[in-house]
């Protein structure tokens, strides 16, 4: 028996939902290029496409999205569980426990007799969670600054009601486009961390509000969705591109990771961080502001990763240039995991129903490495 760690390469499970070909930067969802999709689909579409397989006619679009705007509003106590959050709480620790309390609003014990048993339970709690989570990040920036949040429109795409609970005007169309994108950009990614926790999590039947609270859980770390903060941060401290050699250099000497690099599947640039930084590019071209300064400093921590670890195939990663989308954008830091969490929650969703379909509990094995046998000695005996 031989122990992988961090069980790379090891396949966890058999999947139709999305493909990486992580030596030519490839990333399809059910088949899909995510180039194709980011330009001409929108969150709702992919995520029909991601949940049920195929592309939707106009019809069952037209469904889902009025579920999903019909499912906005959260319910008076649970914005009183907000309220009684300290304002420090950082807006993923929020989510954890604001999706995680669904279970209590919105229980059920049905759906634990396998997916086909409760195909309408299934379908409503998927609405109810997706469309949940932009409301919960947007209402948060409000109550966490002091201020009272700003309630869902109807009459909004996804990414339209979301801009507009963060800013309270309406929204513009073109940086509603841009964020439709990055949401579908996030939207999946094969086996990943969190999406793993949410196969384990689910395969156990909890809750699926359970279920995705602990996949946020899993995407808060910083080795995964919370880099995209951690990149940010970096570029900040490096602060403009001529920095970027020593710093880089002293950080690899201090055994430390450079924040949105690097790829367990990849062993090239991700094909999002690519799609990223055109859009980053043409958003801030010819501007001279400090945003801009960012993205020439990434673009130069860039090349000198390229020179310093590209021989370990290590390159941007999806969180990489997207902080610079969101604070161009206006969006606080603290705010980019959650965005993630908010769009990965379509790809959870698909594969705890995958995961319902064909259930068998996750219970890996191990190879002990403790003691042998050891003989109890009473407390007043021990040395
Ligand atoms: C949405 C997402 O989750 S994308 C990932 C976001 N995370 C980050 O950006 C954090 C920085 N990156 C990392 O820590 C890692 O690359 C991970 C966690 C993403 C992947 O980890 P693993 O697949 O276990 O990579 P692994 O550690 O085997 O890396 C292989 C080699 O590249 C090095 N390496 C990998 N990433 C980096 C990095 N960001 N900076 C410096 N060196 C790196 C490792 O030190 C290792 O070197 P070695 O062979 O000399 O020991
Ligand atoms: O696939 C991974 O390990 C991490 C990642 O890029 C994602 O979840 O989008």
């Amino acid at each position: 028996m031989q122990y992988i760690p961090g069980l790379a390469g090891v396949p966890a499970t058999e999947s139709q939902i999305s493909f990486i070909d992580g030596q030519e930067g490839v990333l399809t969802y059910r088949g899909y290029d995510i180039q194709e999709l980011a330009e001409y689909s929108s969150f709702e579409e992919t995520t029909l496409l991601l949940l049920f397989g195929e592309l939707p006619d106009a019809e069952a679009l037209r469904q889902f999205d009025q579920q999903l705007r019909e499912n906005r509003r959260v319910k008076y106590n649970i914005r009183e569980i907000m309220k009684n959050l300290p304002t420090t709480t950082h807006p993923m620790h929020m989510l954890q426990v604001v999706v995680a309390s669904l279970a209590s609003f919105y229980p059920s014990t049905e759906y634990m007799k396998g997916a086909s048993d409760n195909q309408e339970y299934i379908n409503d709690v998927t609405v109810k969670i997706i469309a949940h989570m932009g409301t919960l990040v947007a209402m948060w920036e409000h109550m966490r600054n002091g201020y009272d949040p700003i309630e869902p429109r109807k009459d909004l795409t996804y990414a339209e009601n979301f801009l507009y609970m963060l800013n309270g005007e309406e929204p513009d169309k073109d940086w509603a486009r841009l964020l439709d994108a990055i949401l579908i950009l996030h939207a999946e990614h094969t086996i990943n961390a969190s999406t793993f926790t949410t196969m384990v999590t689910g395969s156990t039947l909890a809750n699926p509000c359970s279920v995705i609270s602990s996949a946020i859980a899993s995407l808060s770390g910083p080795l995964h969705g919370g880099a995209n903060q951690k990149v940010i941060e970096m570029l900040e401290e490096i602060g403009s591109p001529e920095n970027a050699r020593p710093y880089i250099e002293k950080r690899l000497a201090d055994k430390k990771v450079v924040w949105g690099m690097g790829h367990r599947e990849y062993k090239t640039k991700d094909p999002r961080a690519s799609i990223l930084q055109k859009l980053s590019n043409d958003l801030l071209r010819g501007k001279s502001d400090q945003l801009s300064h960012s993205f020439a400093t990434a673009v130069e921590v860039e090349k000198v990763c390229e020179e310093l670890l590209g021989h370990k195939g290590v390159y941007p990663n999806v969180d990489f240039y997207s902080g610079i989308l969101y604070k161009e954008m206006g969006f606080d830091p603290g705010l980019f995991t959650p965005i993630f969490a908010v769009a990965r929650s379509a790809g959870w969703m698909a594969h705890w129903r995958e995961q319902l379909q064909n259930n068998r509990i996750f219970r890996p094995t191990q190879i002990y490495t403790g003691k042998g046998n050891a003989c109890y000695l009473p407390l007043d005996q021990r040395g």
